[in-house]
């Protein structure tokens, strides 16, 4: 590595959560360090039945960010800047350059049932051999048809879609680029020529002009424009397109020393998989519906979205809006004492995706799945975390089949590693080690990219060694308390007779 210091200022956009880390990169020690100089909640509003993402607060968040920096005094050190984000949704700009609408949350009911529909007209074999994409009911694509179905005149209008973080760094840049990890996420872009799929969108009457051609990550795209630096009083920040997926930011932070590995992406999303040199567009990865993400630098992250911390945000989101507010910490709190192994769920089962109130959905499910049904907040969140570190093991093990790869433990990264009951829990259910840490996962990848973009890492490999020697990793072993083989069992008949994912 060059002997050479650097600040780098990210922006990290969860589904529940917003940060802005600026990152200090001494490359000669080999060791870098963060501070997060901003947090904000990222709460989705409901206007009539839709409900959208705040976009224009998490403009005014980012940059409160870069305001937070300059009174911190980073303003002239910061060499550039990245965002972040979900995956997924986007904003259409008219040809003005306006944006039309708010975009939408990507758990709002537009897409009910569209998916099936386009299955049926396009064949989903034929659409996975494509695009190499899992199957959920809230991909691009689905918006999109549901968009031309309910309201054609938006996309009549549109002249330009942009990923939600291609959108924020367009605001700051006046740039319009389309980022190539998250634009897999469309699942429209094709998995062998990483393009996108202009006979799959004529196919289906999608507009193919809306879609700029994908730009690889650790591209330069941009400064801050004149009107924001003198909104803000800061010089021109240059603006990288990193990892601008998450979840791909989340990998390249993964501190694996080997070149095969399994992650567990913590947050509101539990994504767990293996990076790859090709996607595996298998029958059985169609089968287990396996999605490919294309992640940086040539990598595909095969990977399997699970449903993850959601079930518990929106149990502490039902039980806070009766007035009972306990913190995260003192729910699993509350789990650790509740007796183990008295129903299970399956997290992925449709109903959790976006229920009125996810306790009830819980008992419900229970009950419809003849089990015991959880009573107290503890017995609920128990039953969730069990439930979560068992579906991490059929997924792990599905993982193993297609890569036809073993991994000797699980790297867990992202806000999920602060709940050690489930750290624990996913070991004993995994029967192998989890390396938990670090906790930033999305904006450690993210300033890497940057680092690597500015020439001061020499490439990934080196960025994950970088972040193994300047972040703590926690490993949890096996306990031999529980029978969790047992569990696993029971587990896997109460998911067959729920719809098996
Ligand atoms: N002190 C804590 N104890 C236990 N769990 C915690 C604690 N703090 C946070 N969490 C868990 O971490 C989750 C948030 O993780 P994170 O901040 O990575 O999510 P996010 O970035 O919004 O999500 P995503 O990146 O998946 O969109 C919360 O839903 C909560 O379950
Ligand atoms: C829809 C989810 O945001 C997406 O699939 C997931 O990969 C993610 O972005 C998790 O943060």
């Amino acid at each position: 590595m060059v002997s050479k210091l650097s600040t780098a200022l990210a922006f990290d956009l969860g589904a529940s959560s917003g940060r802005a880390i600026i990152g200090k990169l001494d490359s000669e020690a080999g060791q870098m360090t963060i501070e997060e100089i901003h947090r904000f909640p990222n709460d989705p509003v409901k206007v009539g039945d839709r409900l959208h993402w705040d976009i224009l607060r998490l403009l005014h968040e980012i940059k409160q960010g870069i305001l937070s920096a300059k009174h911190l005094g980073y303003a002239d050190q910061i060499e550039s800047l990245a965002i972040d984000s979900w995956a997924v949704d986007f904003g259409l700009l008219a040809p003005g350059g306006e944006l039309l609408g708010n975009p939408y949350h990507y758990r709002d009911h537009q897409t009910d049932g569209v998916m099936d529909r386009v299955i049926a007209s396009i064949g989903q074999a034929k659409l996975y051999a494509k695009t190499g994409l899992q199957f959920l009911q809230f991909n691009t694509i689905y918006q999109l048809c549901a968009i031309k179905e309910r309201n054609p005149q938006l996309l009549n209008q549109a002249d330009v879609l942009l990923m939600i973080p291609d959108l924020l760094r367009y605001f700051l840049t006046g740039e319009k680029h389309s980022e190539f990890t998250n634009a897999t996420t469309t699942q429209l872009i094709n998995a062998t020529t990483h393009i996108w799929d202009a006979e799959l969108l004529e196919q289906l009457g999608l507009p193919v002009n809306l879609l700029l051609p994908p730009v690889p990550s650790g591209t330069r795209v941009g400064a801050l424009t004149a009107s924001i630096c003198a909104e803000l009083d800061v010089p021109a920040l240059p603006v990288i397109a990193v990892g601008e997926h998450d979840t791909a930011s989340a990998v390249v932070a993964v501190p694996a020393l080997q070149e095969d590995f399994a992650f567990l992406s913590c947050g509101t999303w539990s994504l767990l998989g293996s990076e790859t040199l090709q996607p595996i567009l298998s029958e059985q990865a169609l089968a287990w519906n396996f999605t490919n993400e294309g992640g940086v630098y040539g990598t595909n992250r095969l990977l399997k979205n699970i449903m993850g911390l959601w079930l518990i945000q929106e149990c502490k989101r039902a039980w806070d809006k009766d007035g009972e507010v306990l913190s995260f910490a003192e729910l699993v709190k509350l789990a650790e004492l509740a007796p183990p192994f008295k129903s299970f769920i399956d997290p992925d089962d449709d109903q959790f995706l976006s229920p009125d109130h996810m306790p009830k959905q819980i008992q419900q499910y229970c009950r419809d799945t003849q089990q015991a049904v959880p009573q107290t907040k503890g017995e609920l969140i128990r039953c969730v975390l069990e439930s979560l570190a068992l579906k991490y093991r059929l997924v792990l093990e599905r993982t193993e089949q297609l890569t036809g790869k073993t991994y000797t433990g699980l790297h867990i990264v992202g806000g999920g590693i602060q709940n050690e009951l489930l750290c624990q829990f996913t070991s004993n259910a995994i029967g192998r080690e989890v390396w938990a840490g670090p906790v930033e996962g999305s904006a450690l990848g993210n300033l890497v990219v940057q680092w690597i973009a500015l020439g001061y890492i020499p490439n990934l490999s080196e960025a994950r060694r970088l972040i193994r020697n300047s972040f703590p990793v926690k490993t949890y072993s096996p306990s031999e308390e529980r029978d969790w083989g047992e569990a696993y069992e029971a587990f896997q008949q109460v998911v067959s007779r729920s719809i098996v994912k």
